[in-house]
């Protein structure tokens, strides 16, 4: 006889219980898997109950709320809940009896296509007793090296997923490589998650020599994710146009598109430059671009705002200090209580809070100790000492896009912060935080992430509590673009009812003051850090 575990258990207590997830379309297994796998997950979000039924109409979406209101959980859910795909044979026009790749899933880079299959990977194993083998149920396929075309592809035509999460680079690689792999014009659904940060648009306003310079550039150099959308889409105009009488006989796949930031120009570009999105496209709308609720009584799953606080510290010759615009905090009992240096001091030696490095990295260490850095050591000295008074689990910094995680790891472990580059594959390097359950576990050794922003979009570590950003001034000349930017990075924390810091170290009062116009624009003002100056 076998023995029983928590999870059976669990199994049995849901099997009796209606899910609300059900309510919504969800099919029971997939809701008791849901609920065995995540039980924080009780009910929907705002966003979800709008957000599921929508996608599994089949009708065409596009999603846009604020950052961590379970707008990627939902549409996994919405798309591990599709019926299975079978292709038609080509020649006798029967269906296969092998099932082919249900949807396609779009992310602007790996770490969140890991996340992705972190999440499905737990769901699964929580289905059965036997769970089907994960790769029939997703694969991902990302850049790394050729491996995508060496191991990728082969896995794919052997066993094709219900659902395929890549890079648009990593797919048109594919595609190129084998164009009868994917099918991709016959596929159910294609869903581009962080939409905006995929396909470029440049603004419609103003005939300035650069802007006219912008917008022809992306017409000559469309990006991977427009030719995958061309190519799937690019006669839907065409064909569904009013009085067609062929509309109805030209299949193609659902298009899902969801972001925190849909500016105009995206959308211009999905319905009157290119008409990409159906006409009867169901639009499901949250909260949008801001951090100042706009009805407090909509805050319940708006991944409470106020729970984030910013902070712009200078760090000089001088000193570190708050920027001298910084208010004063208004404590509420729900803020957590600051610094956390007390939580930290169980005496260990430096070395103890550091985790090991792989080969990889030590070699680049050595190379590292050879050169100058080329980042500024005032601001490095602040992120260290607030990570050391004040993070008791997982901080995030983004370094400017051209500069060098590897380099910035080096230099923050020169000063005692045990820092990794981001890597959702790797343990130390953030697996192991993906799915933990949030806030309060203090006994991990304090780890500090460092990626640029373009790789932490949509990326959600239940234990991060500190976002640091390095290098706000190289956004300035595009103002919305450095303010969705923001918006991303600093939305890594504040999710689902935690609390969250993000800590903007400038090195003059000036950018700070660039900084503090920014924050206003968004409806908040940044909060001076009681350990500093
Ligand atoms: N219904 C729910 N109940 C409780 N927690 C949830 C629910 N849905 C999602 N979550 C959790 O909320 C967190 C954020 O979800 P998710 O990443 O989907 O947000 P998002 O809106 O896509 O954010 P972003 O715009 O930053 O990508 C995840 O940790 C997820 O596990």
């Amino acid at each position: 006889m076998s023995r029983s575990t928590d999870t059976d258990t669990r199994r049995e207590e849901i099997s009796s219980t209606s899910s609300p997830f059900v309510d919504l379309g969800v099919r029971p297994p997939l809701a008791k898997a849901l609920h065995v796998a995540f039980p924080n997950v009780k009910g929907p979000t705002r966003i979800q109950a709008d957000l599921i039924p929508a996608v599994l109409t089949g009708k065409d979406v596009i999603l846009q709320d604020d950052t961590g209101v379970g707008k990627s959980f939902g549409l996994m859910l919405a798309l591990l809940n599709k019926t299975r795909l079978h292709f038609k044979n080509a020649e006798t026009g029967q269906l296969n009896l092998k099932p082919s790749v249900t949807s396609l899933l779009l992310v602007p880079h790996r770490d969140l296509a890991f996340q992705f299959l972190h999440w499905i990977q737990r769901i699964v194993n929580a289905s059965s007793d036997r769970p089907p083998p994960l790769e029939d149920v997703v694969q991902v396929l990302v850049r790394d090296g050729k491996k995508h075309l060496t191991e990728g592809l082969p896995l794919l035509r052997e066993t094709p997923p219900h659902i395929l999460i890549g890079t648009p680079a990593s797919v048109l690689d594919l595609c190129r490589e084998d164009p009868h792999a994917l099918r991709l014009e016959e596929l159910s659904s294609v869903v581009l998650d962080d939409v905006d940060f995929m396909v470029e648009t440049a603004s419609l306003e103003g005939h300035t020599p650069a802007k006219r310079k912008a917008r022809k550039n992306i017409e000559l150099h469309p990006g991977p994710a427009r030719s995958i959308l061309t190519n799937i889409y690019g006669e839907r105009r065409q064909w569904s146009a009013p009085g067609n009488p062929d509309e109805d006989a030209f299949h193609t796949p659902q298009l899902v598109a969801c972001s925190a930031t849909l500016r105009r120009h995206l959308k211009y570009y999905f319905f009157n430059e290119t008409g990409l999105f159906n006409k009867d496209t169901v639009k499901v709308r949250g909260s949008v671009m801001g951090f100042a609720p706009a009805n407090i009584k909509e805050m319940e799953d708006v991944a409470l705002r106020q729970r984030i606080s910013h902070h712009v510290v200078v760090a000089s010759p001088e000193g570190i200090k708050n920027a001298s615009a910084a208010v004063e905090r208004v404590e509420t009992k729900e803020d957590d209580p600051e610094p956390r240096a007390e939580e930290r001091e169980q005496g260990n030696a430096a070395e103890e809070l550091m985790t090991p490095l792989d080969d990889a990295q030590m070699e680049r260490e050595r190379k590292f100790s050879m050169l100058p850095s080329p980042f500024n050591q005032d601001a490095l000295e602040a992120v260290a000492m607030a990570f050391a008074l004040d993070v008791p689990s997982v901080a995030l910094l983004t370094i400017p896009s051209d500069s060098s995680v590897h380099r910035a790891v080096y230099d923050l472990r020169a000063l005692g912060v045990n820092a990794h580059g981001m890597n959702l594959s790797g343990e130390d390097q953030g697996k192991s935080h993906l799915l933990h359950g949030g806030a309060g576990n203090y006994k991990a050794t304090p780890t500090l992430l460092i990626a640029t922003p373009a790789t932490v979009r949509g990326i959600d570590l239940p234990e991060l509590s500190h976002v640091f950003i390095l290098g706000v001034r190289p956004l300035q000349e595009r103002a919305t673009a450095s303010l969705d930017t923001y918006i991303h990075v600093a939305g890594r924390v504040g999710r689902f009812m935690r609390s969250g810091k993000v800590v903007s170290v400038v090195t003059d009062e000036q950018e700070a003051e660039w900084v503090g116009t920014m924050l206003k624009r968004l409806g908040v003002e940044a909060t001076r850090l009681g350990y500093f100056k």
